[in-house]
């Protein structure tokens, strides 16, 4: 790069540090939960450049909370085994087999990978699952779903005690019922009973789409509860976007200040979502 674009860049770096002012003052001491899917878990690279974003997120003083998916690992592991499971309306199917390789993929691999990745970065991050300190208690969603389980109750304690000592949450999506039984939780309304808890301030429920597209495929900036429901009763809204914005309506309900549904995939979505005017994917605020 020559001499006068490397100063350029080093303005421009700069501009955008001072612009981001009125949003880390905004955001200091705020809890965001991050759902990340496991379709936007890309190359090291990319969860590197994750893992920074979440680690500068903690250097400001936001308290982050990640809940992980991992559907696309799943189905690999699965493939392997050569088990097969089906969805409906976005969630798998579940029996004790599948359950087995659902906790061994999401608990293992996939949450060890994203708390590395964390900690590669300087930052100090907590792997546990909704089974660890009673996180997540839930009931069967649908006999028919097998062990699919319903978040009934979230003890948000080890969350607090965790952000008090700065260190960061990495939540694997599975929970217990009272008898011990493990259930296997869509990772989105894991994020959104852990955001509700919290009563968090935003919940980011990062995929693999720029947001809720309407049936012309633009992507919708702002959604009320009344346009999710229509787009859903329609067919506009479909597959693993159903049970993101059934979150995002409950989540809202229950305390959360405004969900985003955006491209983890982007690159700093996070940060473009917090931290510019710019925004990103689709909100749905409290009303
Ligand atoms: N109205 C819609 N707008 C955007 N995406 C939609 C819509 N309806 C269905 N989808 C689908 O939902 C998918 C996101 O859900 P999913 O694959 O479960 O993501 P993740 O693994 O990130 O949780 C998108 O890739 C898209 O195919
Ligand atoms: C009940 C149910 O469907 N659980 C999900 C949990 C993982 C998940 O939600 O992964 P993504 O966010 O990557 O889709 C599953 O078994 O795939």
């Amino acid at each position: 790069m020559k001499t006068q674009d490397m100063n350029r860049d080093w303005i421009s770096t700069a501009s955008t540090l001072n612009k981001a002012l009125p949003y880390l003052q905004r955001y200091a001491g705020a809890t965001v939960v991050i759902k990340l899917g496991g379709h936007s878990m890309g190359s090291d690279e990319a969860m590197d450049e994750f893992a920074r974003d979440v680690v500068l997120m903690r250097q400001v003083g936001v308290n982050p909370v990640i809940v992980h998916g991992g559907g696309p690992m799943i189905n690999a592991m699965l493939d392997k085994l050569d088990i097969k499971s089906e969805f409906v309306n976005g969630k798998r199917v579940t029996d004790s087999a599948t359950m087995d390789v659902v906790e061994m993929v999401l608990s293992g691999l996939v949450n060890k990978r994203i708390v590395q990745a964390i900690n590669g970065q300087g930052g100090c991050a907590v792997g546990i699952s909704g089974k660890d300190a009673r996180l997540i208690t839930c009931t069967q969603t649908d006999p028919a779903l097998g062990f699919v389980g319903t978040p009934q109750e979230v003890d948000p304690r080890l969350l607090r005690d965790l952000a008090e000592k700065e260190y960061i949450p990495v939540i694997a999506p599975l929970g217990a019922d009272r008898a011990g039984q493990t259930f296997n939780i869509n990772g989105d309304t894991a994020a959104g009973a852990v955001a509700a808890a919290l009563k968090a301030d935003r919940l980011l429920l990062l995929t693999d789409v720029p947001g809720v597209k309407n049936d012309a495929g633009d992507v919708l900036t702002e959604l009320s509860a009344q346009q999710i429901r229509e787009m859903t009763m329609d067919g506009t809204i479909a597959g693993g976007m159903i049970p993101k914005t059934e979150t995002a309506l409950v989540a809202i309900q229950q305390g959360v200040r405004a969900v985003v549904i955006l491209d983890g995939r982007a690159p700093n979505a996070c940060l473009l979502e917090l931290f510019t005017e710019h925004g990103a994917g689709s909100i749905i605020r409290a009303e």
